[in-house]
């Protein structure tokens, strides 16, 4: 586990989009290809919006990227709430991503069903290969929860790779999400959060006991790579950074 701490959220999406470049063009050398699970919701439009500008656009050979989503919400993939709408209007049409790069959760079915399909379609991109993604990106509730792994949902006792329809009793919604097996078994994995709204739950995942019914988060940890996150100030303000490995 490695923090990297930056003064602002502007410089911990500029750190991070260096990251997934480095993590991209690393991939793309190795094996040809890389394929990245995108998180969703409000935290990383921005970094999505500086992958796709003059800045980073020509830093990757974005025909051998493959886009997958570490969750999704159960709406139609025109809703405002889809994580997949989300990047496509920040990142796929900007950088004319082709349509076979993109691997989205098809919630014109039911939850389990759409579960099921997704985690057929990965074992498929991977193929006889392992089952492993170069990089899975992900964020942080205030509650902890991470991708659509929220406190006291059956999701976060599954032990085998998958994907999986987690209902959320509290708001009595579905979501789709990839399983913590799953995602531990990413070569890189990296949190990007800021803001002192989430001050709390980065300090409960990072430093309190571990307890997985309250702090879903504690689950993630790549097994055989690295796990990073990416914090601002505020964010990491309720952290002992002298007890952790930080670099700031
Ligand atoms: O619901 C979700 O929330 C988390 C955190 O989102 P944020 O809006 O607080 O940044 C996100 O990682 C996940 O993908 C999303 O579906």
């Amino acid at each position: 586990m490695k923090l990297n701490i930056f003064q602002t959220p502007d410089e911990v999406i500029e750190g991070i989009a260096q990251y997934f470049v480095e993590t991209a063009n690393a991939a793309i050398q190795a094996r040809g290809k890389f394929s990245v699970a995108l998180s969703g919701g409000s935290s990383p439009k921005k970094l999505y919006e500086l992958l796709a500008s003059t800045t980073y656009a020509d830093s990757i050979d974005w025909t051998k990227v493959y886009f997958f989503f570490g969750d999704e919400r159960n709406v139609p993939q025109n809703d405002p709430e889809s994580n997949y709408l989300m990047a496509k209007n920040a990142l796929f049409l900007p950088l004319y991503i082709e349509p076979s790069n993109i691997f989205a959760v098809d919630t014109s079915l039911t939850p389990n069903e759409a579960a099921q399909k997704y985690a057929e379609q990965i074992a498929e991109f991977f193929d006889d290969e392992e089952m492993s993604f170069d990089l899975v990106l992900l964020g942080l509730g205030d509650d902890a929860h991470t991708a659509s792994l929220f406190p006291h949902t059956e999701a976060l006792h599954d032990v085998t790779p998958s994907v999986k329809a987690n209902f959320l009793p509290n708001k009595n919604i579905w979501r789709i999400t990839m399983n913590a097996p799953l995602i531990n078994d990413a070569k890189n994995i990296a949190f990007l959060v800021y803001g002192e709204s989430k001050a709390e739950a980065v300090h409960h995942c990072l430093e309190d006991e571990e307890n997985i019914e309250e702090y879903p988060s504690q689950l993630i940890d790549s097994i055989a790579g690295e796990t990073v996150w990416f914090l601002d100030d505020a964010a990491a303000a309720n952290l002992d950074v002298d007890d952790l490995d930080a670099e700031e």
